[in-house]
């Protein structure tokens, strides 16, 4: 598949996240791997993996184009989405066509634009998870391929939401910038709704693959 092939498969479809934290009972890459087959069942035209033995699992199994990631907490920096280069061009020797990374302005490790380079060098798409308006210019213009809005809601420059960040889509889209929506979307209308604002394809998690979060919804409104 080559890589515009890549993003024609995926515009206006939909991806699916499948990670489970540390904690959780689902947290072993063969689940991992049978949540993906799921969602493949399901109609899925992606997938969405963290970590390499994660990302190992899924590809040994489906044939999605795949949008892998690493999950990495350091000292020296809040950014944790595939924070180096080492570990983005990893996972596009894995088989990633897209590699997600933060691609918010936060102090990092390694710039930006040596990172993206090094990925698609590696031959992988670049998807620059990002909060605002500023950082997904920002991205853009240093060449990420695309950008998401999986970071809204997570850093101290966007808005702590329990919903998707419509406002970020709406500017997004006003600004002219083509974008992934992620975050929050928790209902297929959600998901809809998403490509109505311009979307190029959705990416959702949690309220398909995070059985205990979603249980957690509906403890929480029966306690009214
Ligand atoms: C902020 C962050 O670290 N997001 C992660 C990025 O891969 C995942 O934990 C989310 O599940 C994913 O973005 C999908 O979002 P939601 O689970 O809300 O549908």
């Amino acid at each position: 598949m080559t890589r515009p092939d890549v993003l024609d498969r995926l515009r206006g479809c939909l991806v699916v996240s499948c990670q489970a934290d540390e904690g959780s009972p689902l947290r072993d890459s063969g689940v991992i791997a049978r949540l993906a087959r799921a969602a493949e069942q399901g109609g899925a035209a992606g997938l969405r993996v963290q970590g390499f033995a994660d990302v190992e699992a899924v590809r040994a199994v489906s044939p999605l184009p795949l949008i892998g990631l690493t999950k990495t907490a350091r000292p020296d920096t809040d950014v944790y989405i595939t924070p180096t280069a080492q570990e983005g061009v990893r996972l596009a020797r894995l088989g990633c066509e897209i590699v997600a990374l933060d691609g918010t302005l936060r102090p990092r490790p390694e710039p930006l634009a040596e990172m993206f380079a090094a990925v698609r060098a590696a031959g992988a798409l670049v998807m620059a998870d990002i909060s605002t308006l500023p950082e997904a210019r920002a991205a853009l213009a240093a060449g990420a391929d695309l950008v998401g809005t999986t970071l809204s809601g997570y850093t101290p420059d966007s808005p702590r939401q329990s919903g998707p960040d419509w406002a970020l889509m709406d500017a997004l889209r006003g600004a002219g910038l083509p974008f992934v929506a992620e975050g929050r979307l928790n209902t297929p209308a959600d998901a809809a709704r998403a490509l109505a604002y311009g979307a190029q394809f959705v990416v959702v998690g949690s309220a398909i693959t995070r059985p205990d979060v979603i249980t957690r919804w509906f403890v929480e409104a029966l306690k009214g």
